[in-house]
């Protein structure tokens, strides 16, 4: 039989090197043909090329975690991203080392206006944190998982719950600028309809499951905890519990996008945190995430209300940052002791 190249097919093929599973090959080269000695068939040996891996194997995250733990030495229970211009939470950490971002390997870089780019790990009211002053979005060029690798890192640190905060936009128009949103539920619209899930790509079952459930991805107990705090600095009026959509940005949605997302049950807009979210729940991670709601979104035509604009979001973000930055101060001592009591 004519053994012809073309017509080669490999159906399946996941090679395990050191470093972790593979991705399906790109390109193959028939080198020769020959009887196979004892299925008595004709077999052909083939030279695979394999498509270069965009992603890290647990090993290599682990090494950047390693790398961490070697500069500082350090068990944080509690992991915290900062949203944009919240960088302020950080102040209150006692005892802290910072490393920049770019100066650990593997890392990434922070393009943003009122993100820092520095991890920061010390003392947050008797509580070991891990923060990041500043995140990485999908706008910036980075691709959700990568958006979401400091959260696989800080898993390897020893974190066991994660506090992602935002800056967004208010789209229930029963809120107010500088109002606090508890994420309770998600739209992940890059996800949804733009295949844009962080957890694309090969899964690591060592890591966590191929199907992860998101139905509890906002931990009641720790949103009952927040709600507790709030209260106790007499806050509780300005917070709300609500459903945060994720626009990929770097633009500010439109009127007919915000009357759309409304409809579709979104309390507040904003273009970040789902990536952190998802990748945190499939490792195991419990959440809470909330939105400062930094603006209002222009829902009709021929508003003369401001226009969004960055500055904008940075100056509420500012002139809420000690409130913040107490309630997270506050926040981690409550959800320390109900993880010591569990
Ligand atoms: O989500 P964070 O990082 O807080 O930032 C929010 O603020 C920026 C828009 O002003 C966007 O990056 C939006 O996502
Ligand atoms: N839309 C999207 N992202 C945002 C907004 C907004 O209105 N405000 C802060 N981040």
């Amino acid at each position: 039989m004519e053994y012809d190249p073309g017509l080669v097919r490999i159906r399946q093929c996941a090679i395990e090197d050191a470093a972790g599973p593979s991705f399906p090959p790109i390109e193959f080269q028939a080198e020769q043909e020959a009887a196979h000695p004892v299925l008595q068939k004709r077999v052909c040996v083939v030279r695979v090329r394999l498509a270069p891996l965009p992603w890290l194997t647990i090993n290599e995250v682990k090494k950047i975690a390693d790398f961490i733990k070697n500069k500082v030495p350090c068990n944080p229970k509690i992991g915290i991203v900062c949203g944009s211009g919240l960088g302020v939470i950080g102040d209150r950490i006692r005892n802290g080392v910072y490393i920049k971002y770019e100066d650990i390997p593997g890392f990434l870089v922070s393009t943003v206006v009122g993100h820092r780019g520095a991890l920061l790990i010390g003392d947050l009211n008797g509580v070991e944190v891990v923060c990041m002053l500043g995140r990485f979005h999908f706008y910036e060029g980075y691709p959700t998982w990568k958006c979401a690798l400091p959260i696989r890192v800080m898993r390897f640190l020893g974190v066991e719950t994660v506090i992602v905060t935002n800056a967004a936009g208010s789209v229930n128009p029963t809120y107010r600028v500088g109002d606090v949103m508890l994420l309770k539920d998600h739209l992940f619209l890059p996800s949804i309809c733009g295949g844009l899930n962080p957890l694309i790509g090969p899964n690591d079952d060592k890591l966590g499951v191929r199907f992860p459930s998101l139905t509890t991805a906002y931990d009641k107990k720790l949103r009952e905890i927040a709600l507790e705090t709030a209260e106790a600095l007499g806050l509780r009026e300005s917070f709300h519990e609500g459903v945060y959509v994720m626009n990929s940005g770097p633009a500010f949605e439109t009127i007919a996008e915000l009357n759309f997302l409304r409809s579709a049950g979104a309390d507040a807009v904003g273009m970040s945190t789902l990536p952190e979210v998802v990748t945190a729940r499939h490792c195991g991670l419990r959440v809470l995430a909330f939105s400062l709601i930094t603006n209002e979104c222009i829902m009709e035509y021929d508003s003369d209300k401001p226009h969004p604009t960055q500055e904008e979001v940075i100056e509420t973000a500012e002139a809420k940052q000690e409130q913040i930055s107490d309630f997270v101060f506050h926040l981690v001592s409550g959800m320390n002791k109900e993880a010591l009591a569990c």
